[in-house]
């Protein structure tokens, strides 16, 4: 991993000389930033402009202070003090409000462009294939929306002042020591060493610490993340571990409390050590520049405009010295955020696509799939990933990954009917399933809908045709309503209610304090896996899709909700072409057709009678798999199977 990867460090580690190393910027990165940067070119123009008038102002008033006192008090002229005191006050009014129209700007700008990236990053990420989100740690991607998009907008914003100021404010300042008086501004010079080297040092040692800080601030936020989660808690809990987490997450934590004090400290010394040589270095311009007040070589006023002046230089001086580093580290986020908008998704809508026909009258509602002559790999890394949004690179599992996972895959999913897939664990019975979707393309052969290659199809009408139940089915953290609304936004409350009785879960919700509004939980957790699998059923009902996938549970249910789940099975898939990869008895008895999978291809295929008058692959499987659920859930499954017809087992 590198440091920039972890969405708390960012890119701080850039500037941690030794530890990371110093990422290239891609050539043309500074051209792409333009259009971006123009969208407020008239912001950054005040921004600007606002700049300078600040500038100025703030290198004129010890000008205006040396008028006070040599034009003014020394001669005795009262008319001169007042109408300086009160141009300097009108001045600092005239900052104030240039200082406001800064702030108010940039903001503007850095916020927009924010925005701007972030809302693009996530429209583009959205339209990766499923291939891509298997591959990224989804940590390194939150901080390319995170961190990186407020790096970036760093470049165009606060930097552009930022330079435009130090650059200015030195030459300014400079220009009027040297006016003033070129020797005391040539002793400034040899001093200005003094001011910033011990800066310099504290400032590297604070920045080590700071990144250190980051990283364990990191882990003790991924370990209370990884812990305080449904499954991690669990697995404490099972395992027995809470006192040993206990003590590991503090002693995370008292790195964290350590370093935060001796960060406090160093922070501390920073300011002591500089306040103490700016004392000195006053007391250095004062003592020489007084001796040059009383040999007569100087007035007094403009001594007091220099050491005003000298005050002026420490910050530009500091920031000069941060300035490129942080250009840098804004460009490098940049970098890494076009790097993002640069994949290309390899599942896009191809150009000429047509929404899937509605069925010919007569032929049902629901259209037939088909799969011709079907072979799948999964893709490379290279085709659907970025090395850099990866956890670690995967070369074990891209091993086999030039291996076919289907081959030769051909059949004819009866429209209105149920198809089941069955066979052994990794057999390629869910990669089937997700090429129906178009979660994946086909290496080669094709996948057809009502006749129709699902590649020629739009992306809309597929998601519409194609309803998917996977076995983990995903809630997200909000009622049941908003998660059943999901599927259909507009759908009425009756129609909400309707689905949940279709799916049998109704009777669940109705008796909950809150109904429809209870949450579920993180990730549904607060459901049971028979309620959240009615739960994404009742969903899919509302979607009320022609072809419905479904991965059935294979969590042992009790006899109520593996009953309830039947019946629901059986209305969602009432009069659609479903294709259902089967871990029940009473679904493969119900099929009009099982197909065998093994090692990618399909090895048999027919009635679930037939299939077992075969004596092969399936024979084998349905003693091993199946008939195992009849003797341990003889209670569980009986009335789903009595619901079946008990024809096979009898
Ligand atoms: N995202 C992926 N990237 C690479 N290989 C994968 C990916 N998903 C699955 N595979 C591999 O493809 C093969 C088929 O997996 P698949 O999930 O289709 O099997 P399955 O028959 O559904 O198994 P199970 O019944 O255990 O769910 C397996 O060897 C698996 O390791």
């Amino acid at each position: 991993m590198t440091i920039g990867d972890d969405p708390s460090l960012g890119t701080i580690g850039l500037r941690v000389e030794g530890l990371v190393e110093p990422q290239p910027i891609k050539p043309g990165t500074v051209k792409r930033i333009i259009p971006y940067a123009m969208r407020y070119r008239w912001s950054l123009l005040i921004v600007m402009l606002v700049t300078v008038v600040d500038a100025v102002i703030t290198v004129s008033t010890p000008l205006f202070l040396k008028g006070i006192i040599d034009d003014g008090i020394i001669p005795g002229k009262m008319s001169v003090v007042l109408t300086m005191a009160l141009l300097v006050v009108g001045l600092a009014l005239l900052n104030v409000f240039a200082i406001y129209a800064q702030t108010l700007f940039s903001g503007r700008v850095g916020q927009g462009l924010i925005f701007d990236l972030r809302t693009k990053v996530f429209a583009h990420v959205q339209r990766q294939p499923l291939a891509f989100f298997t591959r990224t740690r989804t940590g390194s991607l939150v901080s390319r929306l995170n961190t990186d998009v407020v790096g970036a907008e760093r470049a165009v914003s606060t930097l552009l002042s930022q330079a435009l100021s130090t650059v200015l404010t030195l030459v300014l300042v400079l220009g009027t020591m040297f006016y003033l008086s070129w020797p005391i501004t040539l002793v400034t010079l040899v001093l200005i060493p003094i001011f910033f080297l011990p800066g310099k040092i504290i400032a590297a040692r604070l920045e080590r610490l700071a990144r250190s800080g980051m990283q364990t601030d990191a882990e003790l936020g991924s370990t209370m993340n990884e812990r305080f989660n449904v499954s991690g808690a669990m697995l404490v809990k099972l395992y027995g571990r809470q006192h040993e987490e206990s003590s590991d997450f503090s002693r995370k934590a008292a790195k964290v409390r350590d370093i935060a004090i001796s960060m406090a400290v160093h922070g501390r010394l920073l300011f002591i050590i500089v306040t103490l040589l700016t004392t000195i270095t006053t007391a250095m311009i004062y003592g020489f520049g007084g001796w040059f007040v009383i040999d007569g070589q100087l007035q007094l006023g403009t001594l007091v405009a220099l050491v005003g002046l000298l005050l002026m230089l420490y910050t530009p001086i500091n920031q000069l010295t941060n300035i490129q580093v942080d250009i840098m580290t804004a460009l490098v986020s940049f970098d890494r955020v076009f790097e993002v908008l640069d994949l290309e998704p390899i599942i896009a809508e191809q150009p000429g696509a047509r929404p899937l026909p509605a069925p010919e009258p007569g032929n049902g509602t629901a259209p037939h799939v088909e799969f011709d002559q079907v072979a799948f790999r999964y893709p490379a890394a290279e085709e659907v990933s970025l090395a850099s949004l990866e956890a670690v690179p995967t070369r074990a599992l891209d091993q086999g990954e030039n291996a076919l996972v289907l081959d030769g895959v051909t059949f004819h999913a009866p429209a209105g009917k149920l198809t089941a897939l069955v066979g052994p664990s990794g057999a390629g019975k869910t990669t089937i399933t997700h090429l129906v979707p178009r979660l994946y393309d086909t290496t080669a052969g094709t996948v057809r809908i009502g006749g129709h290659d699902v590649r020629d199809l739009t992306l809309d009408s597929l998601k519409d045709a194609v309803g998917v139940v996977t076995q983990d089915a995903h809630l997200f953290h909000d009622s049941i309503r908003a998660n059943l609304l999901y599927a259909r936004p507009d759908a009425t409350e009756p129609e909400i209610v309707e689905a949940c009785e279709a799916a049998r879960i109704w009777p669940t919700i109705s008796q909950l304090p809150d109904g429809l509004d209870t949450i579920v939980g993180d990730r549904g957790y607060r459901l049971s896996g028979g309620e959240k699998q009615r739960l994404a059923l009742a969903r899919l009902l509302l979607k009320s899709p022609p072809i419905v996938v479904l991965d059935e549970a294979t969590a042992h249910l009790d006899s109520e909700s593996e009953s309830a789940i039947q019946r629901a099975l059986k209305t969602a898939l009432a009069g659609r072409t479903s294709l259902v990869i089967a871990h029940r008895l009473s679904t493969i008895h119900d099929a009009d057709q099982i197909l065998v999978i093994d090692k990618g291809r399909i090895q048999e295929r027919g009635t679930h009678d037939e299939l077992l008058a075969g004596g092969g692959l399936y024979a084998e499987l349905y003693r091993t798999q199946f008939a195992q659920q009849r003797d341990l859930g003889a209670e569980p499954v009986k009335s789903a199977v009595a619901e079946s017809g008990n024809r096979a087992l009898g």
